[in-house]
């Protein structure tokens, strides 16, 4: 098994606000990522599929088939958005690193085995260059 891995970037605004609590809780909860007006990140996105080699191409999956999918399906609806106000499959949810990975997943997951034989393995999203979050479908 040969696992093959893309990384993708995208600019994005968010912030962490939970609509049941208070603003006060929501600042002692998030700190400055409950900021009223928004706070940006530079996301990387490396989304890693396993497989094996076709014997006529070499390839687990074609790399820029790959990138291609990844921007039309994800990158093109967060990159430059708000996350909280202007991408439809966050709606109702917390802006966290951790719910965004797990919708990605979801949209991901299908359209990958649409086009190749390889399997999603994992999704690694950095919201910064020290926190990053991994997800394996589980
Ligand atoms: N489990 C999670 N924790 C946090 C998340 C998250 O998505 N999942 N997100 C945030 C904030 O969005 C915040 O903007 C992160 O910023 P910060 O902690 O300041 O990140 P840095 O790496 O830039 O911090 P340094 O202190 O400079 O290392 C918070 N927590």
């Amino acid at each position: 098994m040969i696992y093959v891995s893309r990384l993708e970037h995208f600019n994005a605004a968010h912030k962490l606000h939970n609509p049941n609590w208070s603003l006060a809780k929501n600042k002692e909860v998030f700190g400055p990522c409950a900021n009223t007006n928004w706070h940006g990140h530079n996301y990387e996105l490396i989304v890693t599929v396993k497989g094996k080699p076709d014997p006529d191409t070499g390839f687990v999956i074609d790399l820029k088939r790959l990138s291609t999918l990844i921007r039309k399906n994800i990158i093109e609806k967060v990159d430059h958005k708000n996350l909280n106000l202007d991408v439809a499959f966050m709606e109702d949810k917390l802006a966290s690193t951790e719910n965004l990975v797990v919708e990605f997943w979801k949209i991901l997951e299908p359209k990958i085995a649409e086009i190749s034989s390889a399997k999603l393995h994992s999704l690694k999203l950095y919201e910064t260059p020290r926190n990053y979050v991994e997800y394996f479908g589980e």
